[in-house]
């Protein structure tokens, strides 16, 4: 650019769940000087929102006459990330057992899909300085133009381990059964299932420390905007 002011940058990390996608992108994020766009909040949050409702969550039709009614608003500071929805803080409601077990089937709605990908995209595109969006269909879907995409893996045990970890006393076979569970179900939906791009970077992170895996990206980031 003329003014030598560089130019935003679009990042989408994708992958499976646990494998570093949130505590990866806000690190990157906050490094660069980039937004944060958790998608998987926001699919959280409408999910919270039809179980608060009392939609029955078994019924395709049902969700997707209500899907357009939530209004969801995401804040995109990597330091402090938020959601609400019809303004209010759903950030702690949107991560119990109940919704969690949930949310593969209300995200699979087409309906809910389209409202959610256009919110992500008109947040992508009002981020000045560049974003990075995390979820399991942004390189594919969502902003399959993004100048970077990266694909995080990591066997079931270490993403299993890490989640236990985090929920203290979690029994670890138990989580990692309920996260192959939920990984089946986003990667069979029909519409935009969790998938890798033909032209994303995979990233194995199951021996590598949430430093090292932060490290590479952001190195894929500056090869990037370098031209390499
Ligand atoms: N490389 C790593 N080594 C060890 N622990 C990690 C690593 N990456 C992430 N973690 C830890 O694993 C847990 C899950 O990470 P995180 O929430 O970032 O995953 P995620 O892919 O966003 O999961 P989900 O899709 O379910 O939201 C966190 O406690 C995080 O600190
Ligand atoms: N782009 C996305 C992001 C998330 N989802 C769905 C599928 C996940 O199981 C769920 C919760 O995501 P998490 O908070 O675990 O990252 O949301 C999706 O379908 N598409």
């Amino acid at each position: 650019m003329e003014n030598g002011a560089a130019q935003p940058v679009i990042v989408a990390i994708d992958g499976p769940s646990g494998t570093g996608k949130s505590s990866t992108s806000k690190a990157v994020a906050a490094q660069l000087g980039l937004s944060y766009l958790d998608t998987g909040a926001q699919y959280r949050a409408i999910t919270w929102w039809m179980v608060t409702s009392g939609i029955d969550i078994e019924d395709p039709t049902a969700i997707a006459a209500v899907a357009g009614k939530p209004e969801i608003v995401s804040g995109t500071d990597p330091l402090d990330p938020t959601i609400s929805v019809d303004g209010t803080d759903v950030a702690a409601a949107i991560r119990t057992q109940e919704v969690t077990s949930q949310v593969s089937a209300v995200s699979a709605v087409p309906e809910v899909r389209s409202r959610i990908t256009e919110l992500q995209r008109s947040l992508a595109a009002a981020a000045e300085q560049g974003i990075v969006v995390e979820g399991r269909d942004i390189g594919t879907t969502v902003l399959p133009d993004a100048d970077l995409k990266v694909f995080l893996t990591a066997s079931a045990e270490a993403r299993a381990a890490r989640r236990s970890g985090e929920l203290k006393g979690a029994d670890v076979a138990a989580t990692r059964e309920a996260l192959i569970k939920r990984d089946a179900a986003d990667s069979s939906r029909k519409t935009s299932p969790l998938a890798k791009a033909d032209d994303a970077v995979e990233v194995d992170t199951t021996e590598l420390t949430l430093a090292q895996v932060i490290e590479c990206v952001v190195t894929l980031v500056e090869e990037k905007r370098a031209g390499k």
